[in-house]
């Protein structure tokens, strides 16, 4: 042992606030499961992405995402704006580095929810983040979340439940996984992950 080691004391445990990565299938109840755990304690900060995708009915640039043109999109890579962007179903989506930056050196805990590819490049580049899976409780289930949401055309569902076949297969590549049956349950089980609560 190294004299300069001798009697120091153990490393004190780390208590910053993590990065905490959501992950999971579409239709499995993400949204839902986030927009829970913001009812309950709105104080939890979760980062709004960009994306070249189209609102849906009912969503506000801003608020779900930020609605943008597929040059802007292009921008904000090349400016180096994004500490992570994929492509799925046929959109990019991407997280803003500088928000997550900032509220994670402010000590505030961070949530991202991004696909699968965003939580492997999020893993590389930031190996302390937390990787939390959420697994429907059946294919068939899931299956009727996607199509009972009623917010995309068949061939759209088409694509993305081939994106879930992918999706659920690397389940293990996860830290932790949590089975989407209560939604109230899920939230809950969150929170505590990301030492909300
Ligand atoms: N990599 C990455 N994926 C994202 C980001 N924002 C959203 N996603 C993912 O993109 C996928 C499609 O999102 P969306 O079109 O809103 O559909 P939904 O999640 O099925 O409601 C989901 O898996 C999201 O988690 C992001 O900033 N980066
Ligand atoms: N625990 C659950 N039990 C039953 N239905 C759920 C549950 N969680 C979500 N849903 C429903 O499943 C559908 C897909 O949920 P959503 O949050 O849009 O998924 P994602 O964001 O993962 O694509 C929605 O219609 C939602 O109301």
């Amino acid at each position: 042992m190294a004299a300069t080691s001798r009697g120091t004391a153990p490393e004190p445990p780390d208590v910053r606030p993590r990065l905490t990565v959501l992950s999971g299938p579409s239709g499995v109840g993400k949204s839902t499961v986030v927009a829970h755990m913001r009812k309950v304690h709105p104080e939890v900060w979760l980062s709004v992405s960009a994306t070249t995708r189209k609102p849906r009915p009912g969503e506000r640039d801003g608020v779900q995402y930020h609605f943008v043109a597929d040059d802007e999109f292009d921008k904000l890579i090349a400016n180096g704006e994004l500490l992570e962007w994929a492509e799925f179903a046929g959109n990019r989506y991407g997280t803003p580095r500088r928000a997550v930056l900032q509220r994670l050196e402010a000590g505030e805990p961070v949530l991202l929810e991004i696909d699968l590819q965003g939580a492997r490049l999020v893993r590389e580049s930031m190996p302390e983040a937390q990787l939390v899976f959420l697994a429907p409780p059946s294919w068939d289930e899931l299956v009727r979340r996607l199509t009972g949401r009623g917010t995309e055309p068949p061939e759209v569902i088409e694509r993305r439940l081939e994106a879930a076949k992918v999706e659920l297969a690397a389940e293990s590549e996860f830290d932790t996984t949590l089975v989407n049956t209560s939604v109230e349950d899920v939230a809950r089980e969150l929170l505590a992950l990301m030492q909300v609560v």
